[in-house]
Order: C-alpha cells, then sequence, then structure tokens
C-alpha cells in the first residue's frame, strides 16, 4: 500500500448556485505530509469528503494508487471528519475497537490496535469512560485513533489540530509524522499557519474554491517579494518614501520593512538608510507562509 498515490485531478462541485470547488487538481505523494490550507468557505472540507468518497464531485476524480476511490479502497483511508462523529455516550475503547473491526480487523488484532493507539496518544486510562465525559481535546485524540486504528494506507484529516494544547499538538505532530516516515500519504487542513510551515513537507493554498498555489514551504516562500528589513535606529518614518520602486510595509523602534519591486535597487535603499546614521541589520527577508497565505487570497 505505500505505494499509494493520492491524486485528486480536476474535480468541481456546486450546491445550487454556490461554486464550492472550481476544477482543482493536487496530489499527496507516499510519506509526504501535505497542508491544506484555505480561508473559511474556501473548499477544503468539501474536497476531503470527495477524496473520502462520502460526497460525489459534479466532475472530475480522485484516485488512490491509481483506482477510484470506491467501498473497498475506502475501508483504506483513514478519516477525521470536520464535524467529529463519535457516539458521544459508547465508551472510548468500545468505539475504536467497534470502528476498527468495521474496517476489516480481526477481534483480536481490533484489541491490539486499541491498546497501541491509545497508549500512543495518551488516552489509555479512559478507555472505559464514555466518550462525551472526555474533554474534547481528549475526544480529539480519541477522533485521530479512530482513524489510525485500521492501520489507513493514506490519511485524510480536517482540521485534526483546532483547539488542541500545545502538548496534544505535538503529539498529533508527531503521530503524524510517523505515519508518514512509514510511507503514508499524509493530507490535513488548519488554519494553524506556523503549525504547516513547520510540519509539512508541500502546502496547497485554496481560494474561492480553486488550488492558488501548491509547493514546498522554501517554494512558496521563495515566490513572494522578497522584503527587506533595515535595522537604522535613527531613521525617521517615512525615510525610504522618496525612493523609486520602494513600499514601506511597516516602521517601528528603529526597524523598518520594506517591499521593493522588480526595478527599485537595494543598494539606493542602504545608501538612504546610512544618511540618517548607523546602519545595524540590512538583511533580505522571504515572506513566511501566513504573510504569503494573506497575498494569495486577498489577490
Ligand atoms: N451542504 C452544503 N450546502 C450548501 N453549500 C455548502 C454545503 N457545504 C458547503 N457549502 C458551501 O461550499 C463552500 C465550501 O465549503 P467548505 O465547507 O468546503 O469550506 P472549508 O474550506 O472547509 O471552510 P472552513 O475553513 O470554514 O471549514 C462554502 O461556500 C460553503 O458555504
Amino acid at each position: 500500500m505505500s505505494s499509494n498515490i493520492l491524486a485528486i485531478e480536476h474535480i468541481s462541485k456546486r450546491y445550487g448556485d454556490v461554486v464550492a470547488l472550481d476544477d482543482l487538481s493536487f496530489e499527496v505523494r507516499p510519506g509526504e505530509i501535505f497542508g491544506f490550507v484555505g480561508s473559511n468557505g474556501a473548499g477544503k472540507t468539501t474536497t476531503m469528503r470527495i477524496a473520502l468518497g462520502v460526497l460525489s464531485a459534479d466532475s472530475g476524480q480522485v484516485l488512490l494508487g491509481g483506482r477510484p476511490v470506491d467501498l473497498d479502497v475506502r475501508r483504506t483511508i483513514g478519516y477525521m471528519p470536520e464535524e467529529r462523529g463519535l457516539y458521544p455516550k459508547m465508551k472510548v475503547g468500545d468505539q475504536l475497537a467497534y470502528l476498527a473491526e468495521l474496517h476489516g480487523l480481526s477481534r483480536r488484532d481490533a484489541a491490539a490496535a486499541v491498546t497501541r493507539w491509545t497508549e500512543r496518544l495518551g488516552i489509555a486510562g479512559r478507555a472505559g469512560d464514555a466518550v462525551d465525559s472526555l474533554s474534547l481535546g481528549n475526544q480529539q485524540r480519541v477522533q485521530l485513533a479512530a482513524a489510525l486504528v485500521h492501520d489507513p494506507a493514506v490519511l485524510v484529516l480536517d482540521e485534526p489540530f483546532s483547539g488542541l494544547d500545545p502538548v496534544a499538538v505535538d503529539v498529533m505532530s508527531e503521530v503524524l509524522a510517523e505515519k508518514a516516515a512509514t510511507g503514508v500519504p499524509v493530507v490535513f487542513s488548519s488554519h494553524q499557519l506556523d503549525l504547516v510551515q513547520r510540519l509539512c513537507d508541500r502546502v496547497g493554498i485554496i481560494a474561492g474554491g480553486r488550488m492558488k498555489a501548491v509547493g514546498t514551504v522554501d517554494e512558496l516562500r521563495g515566490r513572494g517579494r522578497p522584503r527587506l528589513v533595515v535595522h537604522a535606529p535613527e531613521a525617521p518614518s517615512g525615510w525610504a518614501d522618496h525612493l523609486h520602486g520602494v513600499h514601506t510595509v511597516s516602521h517601528g523602534e528603529g526597524r523598518t520593512v520594506l517591499e521593493l519591486s522588480d526595478d527599485a535597487s537595494d543598494q539606493d535603499v542602504l545608501a538612504a538608510a546610512l544618511k540618517t546614521g548607523p546602519v545595524h541589520e540590512f538583511s533580505v527577508n522571504r515572506p513566511t507562509l501566513t504573510e504569503l497565505f494573506r497575498e494569495v487570497v486577498t489577490a
């Protein structure tokens, strides 16, 4: 199963007059963690539901290891839905064992998988408790366990990090990295872009149902306009505004961040900065994923 590629190919989906997805394509490769980011309503959940096969696309297709996602293929996917979907009154251990058996594991293998994952996710002590007696963060750990107990060939997780405390974020991050290291393609959506930047091999930015940018974090950051950071403590506000092709992004406490158009000269900027007094720092910065995201979705 480790040669599985999850390929989303030209999918479109409308809800009445609302175009939720418009010719969206991307792929998640074996062993990679793919971050799927976009504003509220951009189409992430719709994409993931179509990838799982619980919602059908109007056109386009989803292939896992070259096969359309039918019932058999769907059983090999570990899915964490945004709306969650555990049985609130059922005991954690029973529920996970039930889900594992539903995915084809024998009773014995299911029990072993439940023990392994509840221990790994730090909820073994709660196996005998009803799901709704757990905190939301712990319920989310159970939800992740539910996505993992049948040893899935691919992981599709809708906002798995939302509402988690930093320790739970670390546990979730480690588990995703471990699964990816075994060759499983992992895709998750998130609004926590610092986390996406840290964790993901590649990222896709979706806006208005269209894929606006896909690449490694470095590739995406490299696409953004570079910024100059100038630390000139005596420079007054607006000191660089008269320079050709230079836009001041921010200025405060002697630090100025500037954006330069292609025909602007960084040497002219340096000369202008030196005229104001000493220059302690003069460096080029690439935008963060968060800055890039804002640029892409508002373009
Ligand atoms: N069942 C539905 N009926 C009608 N419109 C829907 C339905 N589900 C989603 N939509 C619309 O489709 C678009 C995409 O929604 P989707 O839930 O996929 O976005 P999202 O990126 O997951 O958003 P969020 O980050 O808020 O979870 C939105 O305009 C949404 O209002």
